[in-house]
This record gives C-alpha cells, structure tokens and sequence, in this order.
C-alpha cells in the first residue's frame, strides 16, 4: 500500500509544537484525553449499534486497552470504537475546526507565564496532541465500523504526518506512542511503569464507565512481582486475566457524600473540554413518575465560542447509564448553554432523537427543573460565597440576562441573581434588590444607563444631575441590557428608567429654582428654541431645557417609549427595517455657550453664523454620548474656525 505524506494544517502545527514543547507541566494529563477520546469512541458505536442493527460491528464486549512495552518504550491505548476513515483521520487528526483556535494561539502566545497559558490550553480540543507531550512519535491505526480497511497514520509531530491504508486493523483505533526517555525533573514520569498507569488512571479516568483493562506481557508481569513473586526476565506470566483498572461508577448516580472533589471535576474535564476545575457542581436526584439524574456543571471560565451559532454544548444525555447524545441543548434554556454536565433518564427510549427530545413533555418539564436548580444554586452562591459568584457573573452574566427577556417564567429568579455595575461601585456590582434597598425614600425610579463601556457612559453628559445629586445608576454595558430593560420594564413596583430617556423630572427632591424662575425660564429660551428646532429637523424633533445637565451645553435624549440608537442598530444589524427615530436635543440653560447663543439670537438679525453654531451644539451633543458627527470634516472646520478666532 502507498504511503501518504501530508502537512498539517498551520494552526495544528504551531498547536504541536506547544505541546512537544510542553506549555503544559502536568504531562500524566495526556493518557486521561486519549482515554477520554476512546471512551467517546465507544459510546458512539454503541450509539450506532443500536440505531443500526445490521452495521458490521461486534459490540459484546467493548472496552479500553492500554498496553506497555518497556523494551520498545512505547504504551498503546487502544479501543473496540467506532475508528475513523481514511479521509476522517486526516480531517480529525491533521486540522483543527475549533474556529476559537486561532484566537487560543494568538493570547496563549501573549500569556507571558506558564500558569497562564496553561489555563488557556484546557479549552481548546487540544486532547489527542496532548500525546506528543509525552512521546517523540505517535502511530494511529483505526478502522471504521462497518468497513473492510483500516487506515495508519504516523507522526514526529513536525509539521508533517503520513497515511497509509491497512487491511488487517481490528476494529477501532489503537494510538501507539514512542515514548521519550522519562526525566522527572520536568514531570516526565516513565510511563512504562504499570505501577504509574495505575495511577494515572485512578486518579483521571476512575468514572469512565467502560472498562480499562491493562493488558499485555508488562502488566502479567508486573503485576506478579507486585504480589512478592521473583518475576524477573524469562517469566512471560501472559495467561493472568487482564485487570480492570477503573471502578466504572456512574458519579452522577452516587450520593454526594461518597464521591469526593477530585472525582467531580475530573468528570467535569472529560465531559467539558476544559481543563480547568469547574466553579460549581450541582446535582440533581428527581424521583417519582419519570426520573433522572443530573450532574451539572458551571464552568469557571467562558468558553471563547459561547457566542456562536455552531457552540458546543457541553451537556450529555444518557438513558439508564446508556450515552445517547452529546451537546443536549433541550436540557436547558439557550441562555444557560455553557453548564456542562450528565443527565441520565431512566425512562426514554434509547432510540430518542434530537427531534422527538424538543417536542417531548417530560424533557420540558426536566428543562424547568433543570433550570430552576441551576438558578438557585446561582442564588446560593450570592447569598453565601461571594467571590464565586463574582466569578460567574463576570464570565456568564451577559448570557444569563438573555433569560430576562426569553424566559418570562422564570423572570423573577433571573432578577434575584443578576447584579450589574453601578455609579456606587468601583469593581463589583449590585442587584436590584439591593439598589432598591439602598434608594433614598424620595427616589421613585430604579435608573441606569446604557453604552459601550462604563468609561464611555460614567461620565456621559446625561448623567450630571445624577452625580450632582448622589443618585445611582446601574451602568450597563451589554448589547442585551438595552432589551431586557425594556422587556422587564420594573422591578418590586420600582420602573427602571434610562437617564437618556424621557423628560427626567429630579424636582420632586429639593431643587434650588423656584417654579417661577422656571417659567421666565422656559418663556426667554421659547424662541431659540423654536428656531433651533427648525434648522435641526432632520435631527430632532423637539429642543428643550434640560434638567439633566450641569456642566455640559447640551445632550440627546430619547422619548420614553423611542428605541435607543444602539437598539437601532441592533435590530438593523439583524435584518430588520427600524425607521430612524429622531430624538430630543436639550440644551443646559445655565451653560455659558447656551446663554450666549440665546442672546445673540435675540440680538442678531442675521442668523446665519448662529445657524453654524445651533450645528456645532447638537454635534457635540452626538460626540459626547460616544455617536459620530454626520459629517465629521465639517464638524471639524466649524470647530476650527471658531477655535482660531479664540487665539
Ligand atoms: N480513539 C478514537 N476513536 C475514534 N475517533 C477518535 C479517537 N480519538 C480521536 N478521535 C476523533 O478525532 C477528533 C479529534 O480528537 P481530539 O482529541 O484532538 O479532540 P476532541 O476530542 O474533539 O476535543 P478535546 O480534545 O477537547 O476533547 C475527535 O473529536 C474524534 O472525532
């Protein structure tokens, strides 16, 4: 058969070179992903068997294999899975299709320490080059189900790997590595010794629920000398029964009591992707008409692709501790898509579909109570540790907000445990719960404001009177505040208004104009405004007096029930034809320009020159809320022009 050679993608290159030249210290970890990988290869044939019947595949006694050779220096880790194809090794095994990949290299290459970049590893699928930390070659011989030919595939990790067709490979796929020589110093154990495999496995793979078995000369006769034999070369010892490393538990059918830490969050790695430890565990025992297990998982970072169509899920179905899918997204609401976990269901059919699992009512009724504890474990951690709920809420609030405005049913739970940034903090963040608690007694409304950044927003001109009067504002800074807020509309009784909207009425506290004043007031503006109104009316639809501003000439604002530019965009940005809403200019009166231009308005008959400023005014207006002029060259000559006759 003719052999192949091929180069490996460029991202898949530089990924390897990471791992011969190991960013990762703890290299034991490299048998727990290529376990991981046969465990998931055994599930799905299973999978497949049952789907299929007539598929050409012996199922009765699928199981992992690891094998050491001490005088060849190599240990294989082989399984009765599903295999790959010819072009599957090369697409699987020679690319990398994480879109997040590129991204992962470029900060892994930023992460100046080596704790940093070995936080960033964990999440990318990384898990089968994790065998070059280890070994200086990897030969891979897998056959697919159902077919008559195998496929071998060879690598020195080097930017090139070779495939060649096999005809006599069993069925499944077997990984050799050739180990390097072991140095201890680097955490490179000697991974002949049966006695560190053991290890390995107990401590990573204990949960994977086919049987590990150690196989082969090595483990017979390691395993006498063990027992206080003589072993010693010449004692081939093969006809000992291969032993089962693995207790093959279920965790998530175990009572929490008796499963420790370690055990959880390895679960959590194998069925997550990441390599981290999870922030949180929850587990779930629902008895009575249909009943399932869940163990769930909130992870302790954001994973990069959490916003892409095409994200993978990380939660796996099971029935009666049989694998039936991974990526579950029917378990939970789109808006908690990053718990990771098991749920295992003891009375669907094995045959259930992705199609059937939407429309079926017990799977609904387990989203509910799958969410429900999902939430109040949220709530847990808010009322008892603090920090970890900081944590969560940094990495996966924006994405728990989405339920505000999808899941109507669960509003109230969602508003207990969201908490956003606030003109009262510096770093954390509030509920509305406490905000409302802390309100004084005259204030009626719950405010905030929304934008880019809180740098862009803290100091937006619509936020004067607030400062001025110690009043606080959530500051919101996600795409989804602009619509939860208006979806949810109040809170206990309180309304959330947007310090940009609407005509803000602080006087009921104490103001320092009487109503008179404020009548001449609005009675010496009413003719600029009029005539402002009028040169602006592309713009605007109203100019008015503000009560919002203190330092700055003028502001926008939109009428209370306007959309937002940012929504505008939004819904442009979706497709949708939004009719662009014209907003209300208001102008400080106590400000220097604002004085000076009414006079002159009162003064002048020829406008002209005021009409360039009237411009100039409301374009301020725009660049101070972080917009961009219309016309930003001739913003920029009027700003000139008017600057030169100041020198
Ligand atoms: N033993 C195996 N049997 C069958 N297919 C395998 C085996 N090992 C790997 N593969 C295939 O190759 C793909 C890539 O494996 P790899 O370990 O690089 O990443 P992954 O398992 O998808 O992700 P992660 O590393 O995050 O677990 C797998 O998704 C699987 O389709």
């Amino acid at each position: 058969m003719s052999t192949e050679t091929f180069e490996f993608q460029v991202e898949a290159r530089q990924l390897l070179q990471l791992m011969i030249h190991s960013v990762y210290s703890n290299k034991d970890v490299f048998l727990r992903e290529l376990v991981s990988n046969a465990s998931d290869a055994l599930d799905k044939l299973r999978l497949a068997k049952l789907r299929d019947d007539a598929l050409d595949a012996d199922v009765s006694d699928l199981h992992i294999e690891l094998e050491i050779d001490r005088d060849a220096r190599t240990l294989t880790v082989r399984d009765n899975g599903i295999g790959m194809s010819y072009d599957e090794v090369g697409e699987l095994i020679g690319t990398i299709a994480n879109s997040g990949t590129a991204q992962f290299l470029k900060e892994l290459k930023e992460a100046q320490d080596a704790a940093g970049a070995e936080g960033l590893i964990g999440q990318f699928g990384v898990g089968f080059y994790s065998g070059f930390m280890v070994a200086d070659e990897v030969t891979l011989v897998t056959r697919k189900a159902g077919e008559k030919q195998g496929t071998r595939w060879v690598s020195r990790g080097e930017g090139t790997y070779t495939l060649e067709r096999v005809d006599d490979a069993p069925q499944g796929t077997s990984v050799v590595l050739h180990l390097k020589p072991a140095d201890p110093d680097n955490q490179l154990h000697d991974y002949t010794s049966v006695w560190k495999i053991k290890e390995i496995v107990k401590r990573y793979s204990d949960f994977i629920t086919w049987p590990i078995r150690l196989v082969g000369e090595q483990a017979a006769k390691d395993g006498k000398d063990a027992k206080g034999g003589e072993g010693g070369e010449g004692d081939d010892g093969g006809t000992a029964a291969p032993e089962t490393l693995n207790s093959m538990k279920a965790l998530w059918a175990r009572p929490r009591d008796e499963v420790s830490e370690d055990e959880y969050h390895e679960l959590y790695k194998h069925i997550g992707h990441d390599w981290r430890e999870p922030l949180e565990t929850i587990q779930l025992h629902a008895e009575g008409t249909f009943e399932y297990q869940a163990l769930l998982f909130l992870p302790s970072h954001a994973p990069h692709d959490l916003y892409q169509q095409n994200m993978r899920h990380g939660l796996q179905l099971y029935v009666k501790r049989v694998f039936i899918m991974d990526d579950c997204e029917a378990l939970l609401p789109a808006y908690l898509r990053f718990v990771k976990g098991v749920v295992d269901a003891q009375d669907l059919s094995l045959n259930v579909s992705r199609e059937i699992l939407q429309q079926d009512r017990h799977i609904r009724m387990m989203q509910r109570r799958l969410t429900k504890k999902v939430l109040s474990s949220v709530k847990s951690m808010l009322a008892d540790a603090p920090e970890k709920y900081a944590t969560f809420w940094r990495e996966f609030g924006a994405v728990v907000k989405e339920g505000l405005v999808t899941d109507p049913d669960n509003r109230d739970a969602l508003l207990a445990v969201a908490s956003f940034a606030s003109t009262r903090e510096d770093d954390g963040t509030v509920t509305l719960a406490q905000y409302v608690e802390r309100m004084p007694e005259d204030q009626d409304d719950i405010y905030y404001v929304t934008g880019e950044s809180r740098e862009a927003i803290v100091n937006s001109p619509h936020m004067e009177a607030f400062r001025e009067r110690g009043i606080e504002v959530l500051l919101l800074t996600d795409p989804v505040d602009e619509v939860w807020v208006d979806a949810v509309g109040e809170f206990q009784g309180k309304r959330l208004r947007s310090v940009a909207k609407g005509e803000i009425d602080l006087d009921t506290r104490e103001d320092d104009r009487s109503e008179d004043e404020q009548k001449q007031q609005a009675e010496a503006y009413a003719g600029l405004l009029g005539w402002m109104r009028e040169r602006l009316d592309d713009d605007v639809k109203e100019v008015r007096l503000s009560t919002r501003l203190t330092r700055s000439p003028a502001c926008l604002v939109a009428d209370a029930d306007d959309l937002t530019p940012a929504l505008e965009n939004m819904y442009r940005a979706m497709g949708q034809e939004v009719p662009r809403s014209k907003r209300v200019l208001e102008l400080n009166p106590d400000h220097a320009l604002v004085k000076g231009l009414n006079e002159a308005y009162g003064e002048r008959e020829d406008r002209a020159e005021l009409a360039d400023t009237a411009e100039l005014l409301y374009t301020l207006a725009v660049v101070a809320e972080g917009g961009r002029p219309k016309d930003p060259s001739r913003f920029v000559q009027l700003t000139a022009d008017r600057l030169e006759r100041t020198l």
